[in-house]
C-alpha cells in the first residue's frame, strides 16, 4: 500500500513563464507532472487548471483570490516565483491549510541595477533627447542635464531593494535619504529622513520600495507629488497602485515633476500578446517598463531553484521554514518513521484530540512538532508505524473537527 501520493502523481502547475530551473528542480526531486504555462490565468481558465494541482507557482500576475482557492481542493502548497505576495490571499490560503513561498531576495539586485540606471537617464534627460532621435530630431544640449553626483536620492521604503539602491547611489556619489514606516538601520551614509515630507521637500529623485499594503495604496498622490521639489523625477518599480497615475500624469504635464520611471502600472496586461495602455504613455520624459524590475536571467534563474526547491522541501520534508503566511517548522529528515502533517484551525483542544487519536492506536510517536499561529496550527508527528498503520492514523485526523489538511509524506 502507498503512504501518499507519489512523487509523480503530485502535480505541479507553473504560470508566467516561471523559469526551467524551477521545472529542473521539481525533476531531479523526483516529480515529473509538471504543466508549465507562459502567461498567467485567471478566471474560468485557472479554475479549471488549479482544481487539478497540488502544487502552484505563480508571479507577480495571477491572483489568487479566496474564490479561486476555494476550488483548489487538491492544494497543498503556493509558491510565488517572485516577492511580492499581495496577489495571493494569504489569509484564505492559510485557513485552507495551504503554506505560501517566496523569493524574498533574489530579484533585489536586479531592481536596484535598474533603479539607479534610470535615475542616472532622468536626470540626463535621456528619454526625451531618445524620443527625439527615434522621431528624426536632434537635441543636443545641455539644458536641464544633471549629473547626480552631489544629488540628493529620496527612498520610500526602506527594504531590502530600497538598502541596495542606497549603496549603489553611494557610490555614484549621491546623498541618500531614506522614509520608512519601521525602524531601519541606515546602510553606509544613508541618513532617515524626519519624515516623508521631509524627504519629498530634500529629494532630487524619489524611489518609492514599499510593498503592496492598504497603507501603500495610492500613497503617492495629487498631495505627495506637489510636495516634491519642483523638477525632481519619480521612480517606481513597487507595485502600480502606490502612485496615482493620473495625479502623476497632471504633475508631469505642469512640470512640477520633470520626469519619471515607472515600472509597475495599476492594471498591467496579462501576458505579452495583450494591450497596453496608460496616459503616461503621451509624455517623452518617462521612462515605461513592463514590469521588468526583476526580471533578469540571473534572478529568474535563482528565484526558480530557490522557490521550487522550498516547494519541494514543504512536500517532502513538511519543512514551512520561510512561508510568508503559517507557522515555521523547520524538521529533521524521518528515516524509520512515517511522517504525517495535521494542520488545524488553532482553537483549543486540537492537539489533545491528535494525542487521542495515537494513543488509541497503541503506537509509539518518535517525535512532535508543533507551531502555531492566530489563525493555523501545524502539528508534525514522526511515529514507528507501517505504512498502513500511518494512513490509518491520517483517517483519524482527518476526522477532526478542526482538521484543514491531513497528509502522510510519501
Ligand atoms: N518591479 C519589480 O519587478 C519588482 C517589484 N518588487 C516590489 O518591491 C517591493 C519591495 O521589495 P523589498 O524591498 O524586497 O521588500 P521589503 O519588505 O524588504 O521592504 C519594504 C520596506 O517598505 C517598508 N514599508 C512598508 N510599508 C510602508 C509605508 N507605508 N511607508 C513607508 N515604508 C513602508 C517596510 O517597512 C520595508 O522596510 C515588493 O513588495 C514588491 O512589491 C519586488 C521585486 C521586483
Ligand atoms: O518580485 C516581485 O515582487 C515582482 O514584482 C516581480 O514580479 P514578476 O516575477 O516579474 O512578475
Amino acid at each position: 500500500m502507498k503512504t501518499s501520493y507519489p512523487r509523480k502523481d503530485i502535480h505541479v502547475l507553473l504560470l508566467e513563464g516561471v523559469s526551467p530551473s524551477a521545472v529542473d528542480a521539481f525533476r531531479s526531486a523526483g516529480y515529473s507532472s509538471i504543466e508549465t504555462h507562459a502567461g498567467s490565468l485567471s478566471g474560468d481558465a485557472l479554475r479549471e487548471r488549479i482544481a487539478g494541482a497540488h502544487i502552484v507557482g505563480i508571479r507577480s500576475r495571477t491572483q489568487l483570490t479566496a474564490d479561486v482557492l476555494a476550488e483548489a481542493r487538491r492544494l497543498m502548497a503556493v509558491g510565488c516565483f517572485c516577492i511580492g505576495t499581495n496577489q495571493v490571499d494569504l489569509e484564505a490560503a492559510a485557513r485552507a491549510g495551504v503554506p505560501v513561498f517566496n523569493a524574498p531576495y533574489s530579484n533585489t539586485r536586479s531592481v536596484a541595477e535598474l533603479v539607479i540606471a534610470e535615475i542616472i537617464m532622468l536626470m540626463r534627460g535621456v528619454p526625451a533627447r531618445h524620443a527625439a532621435c527615434l522621431r528624426g530630431g536632434w537635441l543636443k544640449s545641455a539644458a536641464g542635464s544633471r549629473e547626480v553626483r552631489g544629488k540628493t536620492l529620496g527612498i520610500v521604503g526602506y527594504g531590502h531593494i530600497g538598502t541596495q539602491v542606497g549603496l549603489l547611489a553611494e557610490g555614484l556619489g549621491m546623498r541618500v535619504l531614506f522614509h520608512d514606516i519601521e525602524a531601519k538601520l541606515s546602510l553606509g551614509n544613508a541618513r532617515a529622513a524626519a519624515g516623508l515630507d521631509d524627504l519629498l521637500a530634500r529629494a532630487d529623485a524619489v524611489t518609492l520600495h514599499v510593498p503592496e499594503t492598504p497603507a501603500t495604496r495610492m500613497m503617492f498622490g495629487a498631495a505627495e507629488l506637489a510636495a516634491m521639489k519642483p523638477g525632481a523625477h519619480l521612480v517606481n518599480a513597487s507595485r502600480g497602485t502606490v502612485v496615482d497615475i493620473d495625479a502623476l500624469a497632471a504633475a508631469l504635464d505642469s512640470g512640477h515633476v520633470g520626469g519619471a520611471a515607472i515600472d509597475v502600472f495599476p492594471v498591467e496586461p496579462k501576458g505579452n500578446d495583450d494591450a497596453f495602455a496608460s496616459p503616461l504613455t503621451r509624455f517623452d520624459n518617462v521612462i515605461l517598463t513592463p514590469h521588468v524590475g526583476g526580471s533578469t536571467l540571473e534572478a529568474q534563474d535563482n528565484i526558480g531553484t530557490e522557490v521550487a526547491s522550498k516547494l519541494v522541501r514543504y512536500s517532502d520534508n513538511g519543512s514551512t521554514l520561510s512561508a510568508v503566511n503559517f507557522p515555521e517548522v523547520t524538521l529533521p529528515g524521518h528515516e524509520g518513521s512515517q511522517r504525517i502533517l495535521h494542520i488545524h484551525r488553532n482553537v483549543p483542544g486540537v492537539l489533545s484530540r491528535v494525542n487521542e487519536v495515537f494513543s488509541q492506536a497503541g503506537l509509539n510517536i518518535d517525535g512532535q512538532y508543533l507551531r502555531t499561529d492566530a489563525n493555523v496550527g501545524y502539528v508534525v508527528i514522526d511515529v514507528g508505524a507501517t505504512p498502513e498503520q500511518a494512513v490509518a492514523l491520517k483517517a483519524g485526523l482527518a476526522a477532526i473537527p478542526e482538521t484543514l489538511r491531513a497528509r502522510v509524506l510519501y
